[in-house]
């Protein structure tokens, strides 16, 4: 067995195949034009539950407070946040490199479907292709002032959250889900993976926890209650929040204008993010 050392630092460690080596620094330096105060993860354990909508929907609200906000899609190859936002076509470069779309309101966007010439052509990379395209788009585009960077991760614990965590300087995630996936085991997975990687859980939101009858405004739980707010609770997760399906958002998200609706069910999540 090797030597053991005491040094804080592998820097300052001359001792050959030292045992006590520190985790390698895969940080990745931000663009020079970029000034990011906060960049939060949003994950799921599984795809389809509403991650990117709750992506999209926490930047909205958070512009409408008066933070500045960009989004990452690090979705790679199930890109949906321009769609939402009605964006299309392709990013230019400058000097000081990439230039991000910017949303009506203001939000700033970079994704994969807003380099490619064509936003049907299907992403087929391997692992390492996308992972770097997530680094490029940290350190190639242009953020500017930001209060906050979202980075919409593509579900799971793969590669790509993978490289995020160990690339950016997230200061901690929110993670989706909804009540019929095995909430417990798969919030508990990603909790666990941000605990490894030492970035805290911020928040938990439940997402289609339920219909609202627009007859009697009676809240019918169709895949049963769910339970999101006792893992919360027993994780210690700090925001929570339960949000029902809304039939208008999904219409507003195909016609690419979530800008336009207004959550009401997210008010106290963000205030609880964005405590200071
Ligand atoms: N609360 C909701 N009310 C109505 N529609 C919703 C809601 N949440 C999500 N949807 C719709 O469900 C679909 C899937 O959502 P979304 O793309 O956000 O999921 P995702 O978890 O990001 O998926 P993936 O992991 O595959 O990227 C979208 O069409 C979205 O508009």
């Amino acid at each position: 067995m090797s030597e053991s050392c005491n040094e804080s630092s592998c820097s300052s460690c001359n001792v050959e195949g030292c045992s006590s080596r520190k985790a390698e620094d895969f940080s990745v330096p931000a663009n020079a034009k970029s000034h990011i105060q906060h960049v939060i993860g949003i994950v799921s354990g599984k795809g389809g539950v509403g991650k990117s909508l709750v992506t999209s929907e926490l930047a909205v609200l958070l512009q409408k407070r008066g933070y500045k906000v960009g989004i990452l899609d690090a979705d790679v190859t199930g890109p949906s946040i321009p769609k939402v936002f009605g964006l299309h076509g392709q990013a230019f470069g400058t000097d000081d490199g990439i230039i991000p779309f910017e949303t009506k309101t203001g939000i700033k966007v970079m994704s994969v479907n807003l380099i490619l010439d064509d936003e049907e052509t299907p992403v087929v990379w391997r692992g390492p292709v996308i992972a770097g395209v997530v680094k490029q788009f940290w350190n190639e585009v242009v953020w500017g002032e930001l209060d906050y960077l979202l980075v919409d991760m593509p579900p799971g614990t793969g590669d790509v959250p993978l490289t995020v965590f160990q690339s950016l300087p997230v200061d901690g995630i929110v993670v989706v889900t909804s009540p019929q996936e095995l909430v417990g085991m798969i919030v508990k997975k990603a909790y666990n993976m941000a605990q490894m990687m030492n970035i805290p859980v911020l928040g938990l939101i439940q997402n289609m926890s339920y219909i609202i009858c627009p007859d009697c405004g009676k809240k019918i739980y169709i895949y049963g209650e769910g339970h999101g707010e006792e893992t919360a609770k027993e994780l210690n997760i700090p925001a929570y929040a339960s949000l029902p399906m809304i039939p208008e958002i999904a219409a507003l998200c195909d016609a690419g204008a979530i800008e336009d609706y207004d959550n009401m069910y997210l008010g106290s999540f963000i205030d609880k993010l964005t405590e200071k």
